[in-house]
């Protein structure tokens, strides 16, 4: 157990309500009265302090802004071209060439080498951590038609030399589960539908085949109809949607590791950034497109972009990009523009949740898919100790302060649910001589950036955030995820202490949960068994009072057991999953071992249900 595991045992919050709670840190403390200034005391208490919003103004007199002014750059390893694309003060680009049918790749640059790769003493580097090589205990289950068998090791073949170089110079030894059947997945032109718990390299699990694809096969020739004479326009091979800016970004920074000396460009656009800008950089050359659906489809209304040359398309974290928030989108950029229609191209979709509405959603994007579950369908991994504490509402911020006092070194992000409480709850903090800083959808994206720098270099070591950080952000060194609100949809719990226990790393998580939180509870308490953690008495005894209620995801799934599988395999019947299904051991990609799916073969029933009903609400940022 962590450190920070064993300090929280020792604290005594959990279990019973105590409205009068006194930190320890803040017992005796001068002016006495703590839990009068937790309640807004600030307000008339102005030390002076400087805001850790740069230029946010708020309220009274700050004094000096924290982060004003700073670059606004958070590429890990300080790379250049993170945001907005001004491409300034970037060093050369090893970009390679197709030459007649040939790749040419670029020379060696040192200098970008650093850049991209860093060096594994650098602090923004995340190594992988004591627990990898269990990823390999996990087991997999591969369904679909002619399953490929998986990889065990990178080699050349079959990933083309040049990626498996980069890979290298990542630092990446192995596979980690979902890489090793993803590629010859992909490879095999078979459509994915891939879920894989949090921080289990996921991202490579896309990037590595349709790289490694690209890099052999070189880009289609671009038709002659779909150019402009008037209009430069992007003909990208590959597109990558995502749902927040933060997360495109960060896939694009992936993107330019992997694609050091070939031919493939990488971009990104994404909104809340200078368009013009965007625009430049895609007239560059874009092979490889990292966007958010909004900001793609005013560049493929503005016809910039023509989507008529992909072969590949990815939905990032898709049961989000699926959901009532993006579907329209989605559904514009795909069956509303010049993209191939789904039986030429592939379509490639990943997320470490799959609720069964949006596994059921997402067929009408995909064709003869392969699906993939490395673990159960929204598990969490066992890296990540979790915590459940019983907190009134009026007790949160004492209760905050006192997990704080017990925690480690490292960083840790604190979720809450609106936009106000972020704000609120990091003044808070700050009054306390906190560093923290706060990320939310009403923050503008410079204000964004700099709060995400300032977390990932550790000058505010706590960051609040809405759910707008909830999903595939990876920022090393987080050890503790606090859900200070929890969310009404498990998945999202998932998704956001996924945060912690990345890479075979282990973490933190804890919740503070009241009578308030009772539509999340039975779910918790199957995601805290699954995931073999303490399941705390009062929780068993609240889920048990409100069991006969509704579940989670808006309330109208019964249970999320039915959530943790292949949907075509619970009830569907549909496209002929594989006979011998394949819960092996998963240890060196073994598949078709012992079945655990008797109870649910193939029922061909396909009547599961309400079908069109979407499911979150389309404001979670
Ligand atoms: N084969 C590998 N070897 C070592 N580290 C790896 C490997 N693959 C990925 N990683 C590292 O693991 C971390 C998590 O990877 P990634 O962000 O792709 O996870 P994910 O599954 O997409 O997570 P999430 O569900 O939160 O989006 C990253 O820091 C990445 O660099």
């Amino acid at each position: 157990m962590s450190d920070l595991a064993n300090n929280m045992e020792n604290l005594n919050i959990g279990g019973k309500p105590k409205s009068s709670y006194v930190p320890p840190h803040m017992r005796g403390k001068r002016g006495g009265g703590q839990q009068q200034s937790f309640d807004g005391g600030f307000e008339d208490n102005d030390r002076g302090s400087f805001s850790y919003f740069g230029g946010r103004g708020g309220r009274g007199n700050r004094g000096s802004s924290f982060f004003g002014g700073s670059g606004g750059r958070y590429g890990k390893n300080g790379s250049g071209n993170g945001f907005g694309g001004s491409g300034q003060g970037r060093a050369p680009r090893g970009v390679g060439k197709w030459v007649n049918g040939k790749h040419v790749p670029a020379a060696k640059n040192e200098q970008l080498e650093v850049q991209l790769f860093g060096t594994p003493e650098d602090p923004g580097f995340q190594s992988s951590g004591i627990n990898f090589d269990n990823y390999d205990d996990i087991p997999v289950e591969a369904t679909g038609n002619d399953v490929p068998d998986p990889i065990t090791e990178f080699t050349s073949p079959p990933l083309d030399a040049l990626l498996l170089e980069n890979i290298q110079k990542a630092r990446f030894t192995k596979p980690t589960p979902v890489q090793k059947y993803s590629v010859p997945i992909i490879a095999a032109g078979r459509d994915l539908m891939a879920c894989a718990q949090t921080g289990s390299g996921k991202t490579g699990g896309f990037l590595f085949p349709v790289l490694s694809e690209s890099f052999a096969n070189g880009p289609a020739p671009i038709p002659e109809q779909a150019s402009s004479f008037y209009v430069k326009k992007a003909f990208p091979t590959a597109v990558v949607l995502a749902p927040t800016r933060e997360l495109a970004t960060q896939i694009f920074e992936e993107a330019r590791k992997f694609t050091y000396r070939s031919w493939v460009r990488p971009c990104v656009v994404y909104g809340g950034a200078d368009i013009g800008s965007q625009i430049k950089e895609l007239n560059r050359g874009c092979d490889l497109l990292v966007a958010t659906p909004g900001r793609l489809s005013d560049l493929l209304e503005r016809g910039r972009i023509s989507l008529c040359n992909i072969k590949y398309l990815v939905l990032d974290e898709a049961d989000r990009m699926l959901d009532m928030g993006f579907e329209p989108q989605i559904r514009h950029i795909v069956d509303g523009c010049d993209m191939p229609s789904v039986e030429n191209r592939q379509t490639l979709m990943f997320s470490a949740t799959f609720p069964m509405d949006i596994q059921h959603l997402a067929r009408d994007f995909l064709k003869d898919y392969v699906f993939l579950s490395v673990g159960r369908v929204g598990s969490t991994s066992e890296n990540i100790t979790q915590n459940v504490l019983y907190v009134e509402d009026a007790d949160k911020r004492s209760a905050l302060l006192d997990l704080l006092a017990a925690s480690d070194d490292g960083l840790t992000l604190i979720f809450v649910e609106t936009k106000r409480m972020a704000d609120a709850l990091t003044d808070f903090l700050i009054m306390q001589d906190l560093k923290a800083t706060a990320i939310h959808g009403d923050r503008s994206q410079g204000e964004r950036e700099r709060a995400l720098n300032a977390f990932r270099t550790g000058r505010a070591n706590l960051l609040v955030a809405t759910a707008v950080a909830a999903r595939g952000l990876d920022i090393p060194n987080v050890t503790h995820v606090i859900n200070y609100d929890l969310p009404s949809d498990i998945d999202d719990y998932v998704h956001r202490i996924g945060r912690t226990g990345r890479a075979g790393n282990t973490g933190v998580a804890t919740a503070f949960l009241n009578r308030g939180n009772k539509n999340v509870v039975k779910d918790l308490v199957d995601i805290l068994t699954e995931a073999k953690q303490e399941v705390p008495p009062f929780l068993t005894q609240l889920a048990r009072e409100s069991s006969g209620g509704r579940g989670g995801r808006g309330g109208y799934h019964s249970s999320r057991s039915n959530n943790t599988r292949d949907y075509r395999r619970v009830g569907g019947g549909g496209s002929g999953s594989r006979g011998g299904s394949s819960w092996g051991s998963g240890n060196g990609g073994s598949r078709g071992g012992s079945s655990w799916g008797n109870s649910w073969g193939n029922s061909g029933s396909g009547s599961w249900g309400n079908t069109s009903t979407s499911s979150a609400g389309n404001s979670w940022w």
